[in-house]
């Protein structure tokens, strides 16, 4: 298993100016270096962003102050299949596929719900986002600065900007919001130090924000990558599902959260297309001979399938 760990800076994608011109200079560069990072590594940090400083360091104070609820309070924003996984995650409530014990944060998501199948119960999304108001407007500027990446990626790949459009008519993006302690894991009884164990998001891309560091990336040489961490840093990686559309042209990237020393606290916000549509290589990206390198994943019920197996 590959365990050195490493800083080292990554590719830069110094994002446009809202609302430059596809044939831009900057909106070409950006693209190109866009593709680049994402068939190279998969991963990069996002430079011109526009995001205001203080709405980020507010949702991290805004994060803080929730986590710092007592346990009862919390739990009456219970994560469930019920709750389409919207809202709180205890300690030990996700497990690790990887050391068969439990990731070692408490978390939270936010997000919108979808009504397919008529939900038997309506989700109160107000109520899962009523703790978090400075995070759903860092979640809604998020949300813009995911589809401005998807454009780019759609022009970096020589397709027309508008190429995944279909699949975002009604998007599942998601913000999590996750709290690291120092001595969570030993207190689980995990076999390993994790803050999270190594995995894949099932995501199209992943924008992490964390305020100390922890996050490591898995590089293609093998070694894991730590990275910079601070209110002004946005990461940016591959997950499964551009993995998959591209039929592996871009890299999914692994990552893992490394032994907590210290209080941690991580924005993730996961760009994901609407509920029940098919990820499966498009045939642009097939070689030669026509064969997918991955099969078809529904980001509907065998989603949903996979969510329940993992939080209890
Ligand atoms: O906390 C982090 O930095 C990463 C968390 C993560 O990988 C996830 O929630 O999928
Ligand atoms: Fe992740």
């Amino acid at each position: 298993m590959a365990t050195q760990v490493s800083v080292h800076s990554l590719p830069i994608v110094a994002l446009p100016d809202p609302g430059a011109a596809p044939t831009d200079d900057a909106v070409r560069q950006a693209a190109q270096s866009l593709d680049t990072a994402c068939s190279e590594t998969g991963y990069f940090e996002l430079t011109n962003h526009g995001i205001d400083l203080g709405l980020i360091r507010r949702t991290l104070e805004e994060t803080a102050a929730f986590f710092r609820r007592p346990a009862e309070d919390k739990a009456r924003y219970t994560a469930g299949v019920e709750t389409q996984f919207l809202g709180y995650r205890r300690l030990g409530a996700e497990k690790s596929l990887f050391h068969g014990g439990a990731e070692a944060c408490e978390q939270y998501r936010i997000g919108r719900s979808h009504d397919r199948p008529a939900a038997a119960t309506a989700i109160d999304t107000a109520h899962f986002h009523a703790p978090f108001a400075d995070s759903s407007m860092l979640f809604a500027r998020l949300e813009r600065l995911g589809d401005q990446l998807m454009t780019l990626a759609a022009i970096g790949l020589g397709n027309a900007e508008d190429r995944f459009a279909p699949f975002f008519e009604s998007p599942m993006h998601r913000l999590g919001l996750n709290y690291y302690a120092p001595g969570s894991s030993a207190e689980l009884g995990n076999s390993m130090p994790y803050g999270m164990s190594p995995h894949i998001d099932r995501a199209v891309f992943t924008i992490v924000i964390q305020d100390e560091p922890g996050l490591e990336l898995l590089s293609p040489n093998g070694a894991w990558q730590s990275v910079p961490a601070g209110p002004d840093v946005l990461v940016g990686f591959m997950g499964d599902y551009l993995q998959r559309w591209t039929n592996g042209r871009y890299r999914a990237v692994q990552h893992r959260v490394g032994e907590i020393r210290r209080d941690r606290i991580s924005i993730q916000y996961k760009h994901k297309p609407s509920y029940a549509v098919v990820v499966e290589p498009l045939a642009r990206f097939l070689a030669a001979d026509g064969a997918p390198r991955y099969d078809p994943f529904d980001t509907g019920t065998q989603y949903e399938r996979l969510l329940s197996t993992l939080l209890s």
